[in-house]
């Protein structure tokens, strides 16, 4: 481990969760003092401590304490993976994904960014290279596709009842779930009748019902109107799962990334933490401009 690989986990966890030392201190019962040490590495919390920090962050406590290093922590291991279509369109593909990681997949369009998350599915098969799943796909990941995958002659409450009984998913409270996703004035709706933004929330709700480890989310607020994109971004900021984000919506993601990955010619062409860039003060346009045209 690094020196205070702890205390630093401890300040992203802290900032993600969008809490002050303060108020951070409020909820474990101890000094602000106490979290200022323990984020210096001055001092280590406790193992009751480090079981309330676990909570509090809605993270493992070996991720909290051990972070990146033990490979069970990586949810996806690409080693190598190449796909060809009539021309090479992924060269040599190396990325792991870390539980509970934020990460921003950027890349121009047709840099080959699609037909990664395919390979990464299982929809497609890679010509060279492997694949490492560290997780259950029928349970553990979602996809939220940059194509609409609903029904159109159902409405669209009967498309929820459909997702509940095809995904096997526990029942659950439709209502709130419509109410939540300003959906529920169109519940007696056909889905094939939604506007296009309507529609993208609607597969953004049917993403988010599996309740899975692992979410995927492709170009998702394509289409939709400013107030939903706004409401994307917050909703995705309250998740800890682990989340993979192709977009390119460049106005809003600064501040809802751990880390940042660029895909250009077939390869991962940069890889970075967004705390890095962002001390450099840098912003993920920037970032991405300088090496996407470099
Ligand atoms: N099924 C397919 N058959 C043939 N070529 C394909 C297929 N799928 C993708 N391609 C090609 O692979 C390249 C990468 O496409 P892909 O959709 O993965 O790019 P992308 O980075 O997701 O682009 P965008 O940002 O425009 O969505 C493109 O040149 C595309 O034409």
């Amino acid at each position: 481990m690094q020196n205070n690989s702890l205390g630093t986990q401890i300040v992203r966890l802290r900032q993600r969760q969008q809490l002050s030392q303060a108020q951070l201190a409020e909820r474990l019962f101890v000094s602000r003092q106490a979290i200022s040490k323990w984020e210096k590495g001055a001092a280590e919390p406790d193992l009751d401590k480090l079981v309330q920090l676990s909570q509090v962050f809605n993270v493992d406590l070996d991720y909290l304490v051990l972070k990146q290093t033990m490979h069970r922590d990586n949810i996806l291991v690409i080693t190598n993976v190449q796909k060809n279509y009539t021309k090479p369109v992924l060269k040599g593909i190396n990325l792991t994904l870390h539980r509970n990681e934020r990460v921003a997949l950027l890349g121009s369009n047709g840099a080959g960014k699609t037909t990664l998350v395919n390979l990464i599915i299982g929809r497609i098969q890679p010509d060279a290279g492997a694949i490492e799943r560290n997780y259950v796909p029928k349970h553990d990941l979602s996809l939220m596709p940059q194509q609409n995958l609903l029904i159109g002659p159902l409405r669209v409450q009967e498309m929820l009842e459909m997702e509940v009984k095809l995904a096997n998913l526990p029942s659950q409270n439709l209502e709130r779930l419509l109410k939540t996703a300003n959906l529920w004035d169109q519940r007696a709706q056909l889905v094939m009748k939604l506007s296009g933004g309507q529609q993208r929330k609607l597969m953004f709700l049917l993403t988010m019902m599996k309740q899975a480890r692992f979410l995927i989310f492709d170009e998702p607020t394509v289409g939709m109107d400013l107030e939903t994109i706004d409401r994307f971004w917050q909703q995705l900021d309250h998740l800890t799962n682990t989340t993979l984000v192709i977009t390119h919506d460049f106005n809003q993601i600064d501040h809802y990334f751990d880390r940042v990955v660029l895909l250009k010619d077939g390869v991962i062409a940069a890889d970075e933490q967004v705390a890095t860039i962002h001390a450099h003060n840098q912003t993920l346009a920037s970032w991405y401009r300088h090496f996407n045209h470099s």
